[in-house]
């Protein structure tokens, strides 16, 4: 029996950020692996047209939980979504609402942020700052609460290159950043931003770090652990192989790789590629949750979730892998022939930028114009453009995480929970979750058919020609222009003439006379 699944049977568990990527899986592996759990809080607003019902019904409904409805059929009546909006202070969370909330969560998992690079400074605040000082107030008061699970990220502090699992500091205090934050007005804080971020690449891993201050500032009696998985990638093993659901981290890349519009790459290629699958991810969240709450840790314990430490792959065995997979499972309707190549400097990017990204999109939306349609190519390549640069940071080194916590924790677990709850990514095969995470976008993300890959195919094959076909009359084009133009050129070529019609000659000649 499962020590861990058993503990949150009959628990009242409260989720923010369930209906992200992490928070999903989350919330799958508790209701298959402990399917009496008392209810899940879900703090959620409405998005897109749909309301908070309609979002739930539709996670219920999703492949991803079809496991779950077989353990626990009355999984709907388990689910309580409860409006907010974690931008707001308050997080305009009813009064009803808060009291059930106070009076009965055991569990606190916090999982919402913005992961967005780009987002301002005071956006990122108010989500991944403010808004976890808010949870951890409301925590506080919680009188059956055994235990907060703060989500972070192990690039929090990628201005280092060794992270331990402690909590570092940042130079100016949380506090006084939450409070300027309320009377700056915007033209200000984008002026400071730089300043602030110092030496990390944007306000997403900054805001991260802060969030780790206000948890070790605002913990009070609680009993806290923070989590820091790298780059959360599709599931490797559960509820199946490949599952993904949006295009953050290498996912995005990998379909512009694969559809044919991402040629080229500023990446460092032995740099590791510290990705991790998102159901490790949940399993270590599970498994500390249990921890934290049963052994108290006199202190506020960091769990780095990383890949590199113990099983590295690096981003030319990635790349590499995921291109040899587009041969067997091929995107449909690309607009090349996937191929890209990995960039060493910034001459060599700028170059590759202006010949293989904007020109074919110049020239295809060149080509759409002529047949009245509205041309698109260009803005998308400067969509891909700007997402490559605020990749680039992540793909050109390497960082080294300790695991002291995260080893400790894999020993403290029986047999039957180190098998439940996996998190030893000592037995990922990289080439087969990497094969697993392309069909997985195919299939999830881009929601292809697999009847579809003979067609794809032979439409990949329709481009190879076109491609041989363009860069010969481009080569003829190149060379008659030239021939035209110098007296050198023109020697060549008739030298080449004539060498190959004496060559012929000679082939005719000696021929003639075997005969
Ligand atoms: C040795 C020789 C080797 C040779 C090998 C050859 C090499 C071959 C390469 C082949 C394949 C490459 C595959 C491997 C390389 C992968 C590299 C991956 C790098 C990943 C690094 C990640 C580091 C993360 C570190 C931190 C981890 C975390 O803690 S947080 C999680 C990560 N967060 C993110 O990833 C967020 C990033 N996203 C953003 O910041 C924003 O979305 C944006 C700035 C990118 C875009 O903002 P914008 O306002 O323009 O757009 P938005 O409103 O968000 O969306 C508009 C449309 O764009 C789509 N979109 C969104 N995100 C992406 C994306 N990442 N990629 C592509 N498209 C994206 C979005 O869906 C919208 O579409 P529409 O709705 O249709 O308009
Ligand atoms: N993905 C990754 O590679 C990594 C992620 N992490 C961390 O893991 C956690 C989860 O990330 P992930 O699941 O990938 O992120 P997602 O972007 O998929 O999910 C973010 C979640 O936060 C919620 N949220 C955002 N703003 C608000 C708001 N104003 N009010 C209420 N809810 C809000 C979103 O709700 P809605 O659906 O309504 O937008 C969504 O549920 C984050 O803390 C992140 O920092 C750490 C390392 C890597």
């Amino acid at each position: 029996m499962s020590m861990i699944a058993a503990f949150y049977g009959g628990k009242s568990i409260l989720i923010t950020g369930a209906t992200g990527f992490l928070g999903k899986v989350l919330m799958e592996k508790l209701f298959r692996t402990s399917p009496d759990l008392k209810v899940i809080y879900i703090l959620m607003r409405p998005k897109a047209g749909q309301t908070l019902q309609q979002r739930v019904f539709q996670i219920l409904n999703s492949k991803l939980f079809e496991k779950v409805k077989e353990v626990c059929p009355n999984v709907h009546e388990k689910i309580r979504a409860i409006y907010a909006d974690l931008n707001h202070s308050d997080f305009a969370i009813s009064k009803e609402d808060m009291q059930e909330l106070l009076s009965c969560t055991n569990i606190v998992f916090h999982c919402a942020a913005t992961v967005r690079f780009d987002d301002p400074l005071r956006r990122a605040v108010q989500l991944n700052v403010t808004a976890t000082q808010q949870l951890l107030l409301m925590a506080s008061q919680m009188p059956k609460l055994e235990a907060f699970i703060h989500i972070s990220t192990a690039f929090s502090n990628c201005n280092l290159k060794h992270i331990d699992e402690v909590i570092y500091p940042c130079p100016v205090e949380p506090k006084k950043i939450i409070q300027s934050m309320e009377w700056l007005d915007d033209s200000i804080i984008d002026e400071i931003t730089p300043k602030l971020i110092g030496d990390r690449p944007n306000t997403y891993t900054y805001t991260k770090a802060l969030g780790e201050m206000v948890v070790q500032q605002e913990s009070g009696n609680l009993n806290i652990a923070i989590i820091r998985p790298s780059i959360v990638g599709a599931t490797w093993q559960e509820p199946f192989p490949g599952w993904v659901d949006n295009l953050n981290g290498p996912s995005g890349l990998i379909i512009a790789a694969g559809k044919g519009f991402l040629r080229a790459i500023k990446a460092t290629p032995m740099a590791v590629a510290d990705v991790i699958p998102v159901d490790t991810v949940v399993n270590l969240t599970l498994a500390v949750g249990w921890y934290t709450a049963v052994h108290r840790p006199k202190s506020t314990l960091v769990y780095h979730c990383t890949s590199g430490n113990f099983n590295p792959c690096n981003w030319g065995k990635m790349g590499i892998q995921v291109l040899a997979t587009f041969e067997k499972i091929p995107f449909e309707r690309a607009f090349r022939r996937p191929y890209a190549d990995f960039t060493s400097n910034n001459f060599m990017t700028q170059y590759w930028n202006a010949v293989s990204h904007r020109a074919p999109a110049i020239i295809y939306d060149f080509y759409l114009r002529l047949t009245g349609r509205k041309p698109r190519m260009t803005k998308l390549m400067n969509r891909l453009l700007k997402t490559l640069s605020l990749l680039e940071y992540f793909i050109n080194r390497s960082w080294e995480w300790s695991t002291y916590n995260t080893e400790m924790l894999m020993s403290e677990l029986s047999p039957e929970d180190q098998r439940v709850f996996n998190f030893d990514v000592r037995q990922l095969n990289w080439l087969e979750y990497i094969e697993n995470y392309v069909l997985g976008i195919k299939k999830y993300l881009l929601k292809e058919d697999m009847a579809g890959i003979p067609e794809a195919k032979q439409h990949l094959k329709r481009l190879r020609n076109i491609h041989y076909l363009f860069n010969t009359a481009l080569l003829l084009i190149a060379w008659r222009l030239l021939i035209a133009r110098s007296q050198m050129a023109r020697n060549v070529w008739f030298f080449i003439v004539s060498f190959c019609y004496k060559l012929l000659s000679y082939f005719r000649a000696s021929s003639t006379l075997k005969v």
